[in-house]
């Protein structure tokens, strides 16, 4: 039997979907993973009675670990090219969906997981001092993306983007949010009722209106790797096999496991 990553909830009355992610111990990104939430997302974008997406997670303190390190540590080019590619779904049903979308970060969020809150339109977190968000690529030896990295500049900036993806930045809730990645903090109890109640203020918005402006702002990214999807693919996995950069990988995973002894 089929494991599922992921629980979604559609409220049928206020046109809602609650999207619970739900793969312990870290909600790594893996390739099943981002294949059942792309079709999830895919099946909720044709629903014509959902007009929002609420992303959250069920498991305890952590949003997402991001991508799922063991999909690209020892893994053949071609296993490598398929999970680019869903990794390149996941991000253009999400950043490019029609339906309002809020992301609940209810734990840490890093790299990946930092990417699905902030290809959202907004995001409230749990204002707990041990959580951290951030695109932390240059801290494992690899590299964010142009749709990453733009993704990052549509949501804080220039300047506060360079900073943060050199340094491969972690901010705590404080701190995200004087940045601006995240747009609200919450107590944990309340976050997901204010995240109904924002909800309800999108969606007084005429929802033709509120899409073409949204698809107005995030078009061109999306439109950029739609044109060179393949060439992304392929320079993904000429980088991830390379010796150098699995030893970096490897050491990362070796100090994840030493951190926990
Ligand atoms: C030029 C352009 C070309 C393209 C260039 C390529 C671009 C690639 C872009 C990459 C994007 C990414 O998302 S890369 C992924 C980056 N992710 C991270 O750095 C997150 C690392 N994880 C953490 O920081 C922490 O685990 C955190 C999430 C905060 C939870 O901490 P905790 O103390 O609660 O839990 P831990 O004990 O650390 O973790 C529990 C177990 O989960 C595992 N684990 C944790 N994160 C994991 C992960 N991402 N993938 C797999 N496994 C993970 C740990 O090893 C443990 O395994 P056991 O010991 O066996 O139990």
């Amino acid at each position: 039997q089929r494991r599922m990553f992921t629980n979604v909830e559609m409220d049928n009355s206020t046109g809602v979907a609650v999207i619970k992610m739900n793969s312990p111990p870290v909600n790594s990104l893996s390739l099943e993973f981002l294949t059942e939430f792309a079709i999830n997302m895919e099946k909720l974008e044709m629903d014509r009675g959902c007009r929002g997406v609420i992303l959250t997670s069920s498991v305890p303190r952590i949003f997402s670990a991001g991508l799922d390190i063991t999909e690209m540590y020892g893994k053949t080019p071609e296993h490598c090219g398929a999970f680019w590619r869903a990794v390149q779904e996941m991000w253009l049903k999400l950043y490019g969906s029609s339906m309002i979308t809020i992301a609940a970060i209810n734990g840490s969020s890093p790299a990946g997981g930092c990417l699905m809150a902030i290809s959202c339109d907004y995001r409230i977190m749990t204002d707990y001092p041990k959580y951290s968000i951030g695109l932390n690529e240059t801290k494992l030896g690899i590299v964010a993306p142009f749709w990453f990295k733009d993704t990052m500049i549509n949501c804080i900036g220039n300047r506060a983007t360079e900073h943060s993806l050199q340094l491969g930045l972690q901010y705590n809730p404080p701190e995200a949010l004087k940045v601006g990645l995240v747009d609200q903090l919450e107590t944990e109890d309340k976050l997901m009722t204010t995240a109904s109640s924002v909800m309800s203020q999108w969606l007084a918005i005429p929802d033709h209106a509120r899409q073409i402006t949204k698809s107005m702002m995030r078009k061109p990214i999306i439109d950029q790797l739609l044109r060179q999807r393949e060439a992304d693919v392929q320079n993904f996995v000429k980088f991830i096999t390379k010796d150098s950069i699995q030893k970096s990988l490897q050491m990362y995973m070796e100090m994840l496991k030493q951190k926990k002894g």
